[in-house]
């Protein structure tokens, strides 16, 4: 249930609606958007008549029934106000959201060497992304398959960190590491095959840095969207949905098939920003740039691109990895688009 405050109304009143909820066994959470402050109203409201609650203060405009199960994370929770996520990094504070100019992650699958992540994420700031990509932790199909430096590869994203201003997204595929990578990261990842782990979600819910959660590659965007809802529910608002393509019959061509129509549901459906991987999305450098392009057409808010210095020779994911002078031409072609759709950088002002 949302309760929308009429404008104007000085805080006090606020406090004193959000009170008199708590007393009724309610938990009011007040959210402040660019028109309007709603109260969010999570607990057991099924048997509540939204008439009960307009009477408690003259400043109530109206109260609404949120009808989606993923309540936190439902457009309707913030009176269909998108939300954006502010994250801070050495080179400025970065927003990601539906107001905001299209924002581009780029960076190996893994970590390799201190060399290759500091290359990259140079090249990467160069060409104008706002955050390095790259595991420390690797989810593997196979045991055998190389599974990441693990710790020792955070210090290496803190150098490249460090080196280029990059803000850094990593993953996170146990609970334990959750501290250690904080530490480090500016965003953390929860990867497609952990979408559904509750226990992490839980805990990831309970730290403050940004989490950007990954679609599970059989993942209906109602399952994803209540992941995202957990990691809301335990306390952490700044979540990032990112599509990376699913499994379907057809896994001939490319990878997983990107669902691109995923951006306008996840419009309609909530107000969270939204992140595409191109990159898992085919699993082919080929197809990255036009499918790249596609979801910027499409509405997307963000990109993460897989950039390595020599995808030949790359411990993991090297055929969807882009070259440096790939990923320069599509950062070109990425501008272009985004101008188009109304999402490029904002000049300067001139003074
Ligand atoms: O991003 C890297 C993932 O770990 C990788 O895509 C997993 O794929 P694979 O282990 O099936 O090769
Ligand atoms: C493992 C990754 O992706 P996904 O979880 O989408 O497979 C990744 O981005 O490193």
């Amino acid at each position: 249930m949302i309760v929308v405050i009429k404008a104007g109304t000085p805080e006090v009143e606020i406090s004193r609606v959000c009170d008199e909820l708590s007393t009724w066994g309610l938990t009011p959470e007040k959210i402040v958007g660019k028109h309007k402050v709603v109260v969010g109203l999570v607990g057991e409201t099924a048997e509540l008549d939204p008439y009960r609650i307009e009477e408690i203060s003259p400043f109530i405009e109206s109260v609404l029934r949120v009808e989606q199960p993923f309540k936190r994370a439902s457009r309707e929770y913030r009176h269909n106000e998108p939300s954006e996520v502010m994250i801070p990094t050495p080179n400025g504070d970065v927003y990601i959201g539906e107001h905001h100019p299209i924002v581009v992650t780029a960076g190996p699958c893994s970590v390799e060497n201190e060399e290759m992540i500091v290359a990259t994420a140079l090249h990467a700031k160069k060409m104008g992304a706002k955050f390095l990509r790259g595991g420390a932790y690797k989810p593997r199909t196979s045991p055998y398959s190389f599974q990441g430096h693990g710790e020792s590869a955070l210090s290496l994203l803190a150098a490249a960190r460090e080196a280029s201003g990059l803000g850094i997204i990593t993953e996170v595929m146990d609970t334990p590491d959750i501290d250690k990578i904080a530490e480090v990261a500016d965003v953390l990842q929860i990867g497609a095959r952990n979408m559904q782990n509750f226990s992490l979600l839980k805990q990831i819910g309970k730290q403050t840095k940004p989490v950007l959660l990954k679609r599970g590659m059989a993942a209906t965007i109602d399952d994803w969207l209540m992941a995202a809802e957990y990691i809301m529910a335990s306390g952490n608002a700044q979540v990032i949905l990112c599509e990376r393509g699913i499994r379907t019959f057809d896994s001939k061509y490319t990878r997983n098939v990107l669902d691109i129509s995923s951006i306008p549901v996840l419009r309609r459906l909530t107000h969270l920003p939204i992140m595409i991987d191109p990159s898992h999305g085919t699993g082919w450098a080929h197809f990255v740039p036009k499918m790249a392009l596609a979801a910027i057409a499409a509405g997307t808010d963000s990109l993460m691109i897989e950039v390595h210095p020599n995808p030949k020779k790359a411990l993991s994911d090297g055929p969807q990895s882009l070259t440096f002078e790939q990923f320069g031409e599509l950062m070109d072609q990425v501008k272009h688009m985004a101008a188009v759709v109304g999402r490029g950088e904002r000049e300067p002002a001139m003074a």
